[in-house]
């Protein structure tokens, strides 16, 4: 396999008169967590809504395992592996966890709608494959004994594991996570650093947009900060947070 899993070169954002990104460059290495960190503002969000195909860029290109594709739509993104969560948990409300999860591994099926409604024995085995995809996302969670539960009864920290399960049961090559620990206490986020490695180690590569530094610090192989619209610093995590114009840019000294 030749290229690295995402090559970002030269990206630029404009909303009206704000210049969010000016020139983003960045390069993940497959197989690995890369974090993205930066103060509010900084573009972090909008950076992974145009690698998810959510919105396009105004410049620049993207690559992935070594295929330009900056002028591909979320499904296309999705069908070629790129799979991501949100900052705000977006669950569907009166769906059990298990049915959460089915909905996320739906939109790879090869049977339409059709052939699936009229029941033919291909839909079926193409069910009990997203069933068995679903089940194995909830595993890689923790989340499986709660398969029959309603969503919204989940405690909060497993609200955002399911969000992940559900991005997982594409079996993503690139997993893009939106502050996958916003509002989590310490034992709740230590447990998902310990699943993002554990996702790493098994071969998908990981881009985690994260403000908590210890998180970073843990569980990232390499970290860039966006401020002003570009990518300041780019390094291991403690080289790079120890950077003048890394801390600078947070504590504005
Ligand atoms: N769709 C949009 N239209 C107009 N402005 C937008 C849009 N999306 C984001 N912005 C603006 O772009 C800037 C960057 O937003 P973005 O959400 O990417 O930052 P962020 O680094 O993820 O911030 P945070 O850490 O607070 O989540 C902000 O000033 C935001 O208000």
């Amino acid at each position: 396999m030749t290229g690295d899993a995402l090559v970002i070169d030269g990206l630029a954002k404009r909303f009206g008169g704000l210049n969010v990104l000016t020139s983003v460059g960045i390069t993940v290495p497959r197989d690995t967590v890369f974090g993205i960190a930066g103060p509010n503002g900084a573009g972090k969000t909008t950076l992974l809504n145009i690698v998810s195909g959510l919105m396009p860029a105004d410049a620049g290109s993207i690559a992935l395992f070594g295929d330009a594709c900056h002028d591909l739509r979320a499904a296309a993104l999705a069908r070629k592996g790129v799979a991501r969560t949100f900052q705000n948990i977006r669950l569907l409300r009166g769906l059990t966890v298990l049915e959460q999860v089915l909905a996320g591994a739906y939109r790879h099926r090869r049977v339409g709608s059709v052939r699936g409604l009229a029941g033919t024995p291909r839909a079926r085995a193409e069910l009990r494959e997203l069933r068995e995809r679903a089940l194995e996302a909830l595993d890689a969670v923790g989340l499986r004994d709660a398969a029959g539960r309603l969503a919204e009864t989940l405690p909060y920290g497993d609200q955002r594991r399911l969000e992940i399960a559900r991005a997982l049961a594409s079996r993503p090559r690139l997993l893009l996570l939106d502050e996958p620990t916003a509002g989590m206490n310490a034992a709740d986020w230590g447990g998902i650093g310990d699943l993002i490695t554990r996702l790493r180690d098994d071969g998908t590569t990981i881009v985690v947009v994260e403000h908590n530094m210890r998180l970073i610090q843990t569980i990232c192989d390499q970290v860039a900060v966006l401020a002003s619209g570009e990518v300041i610093a780019c390094d291991d995590p403690d080289v790079c947070l120890r950077r003048p114009e890394v801390r600078k840019a947070y504590f504005g000294k």
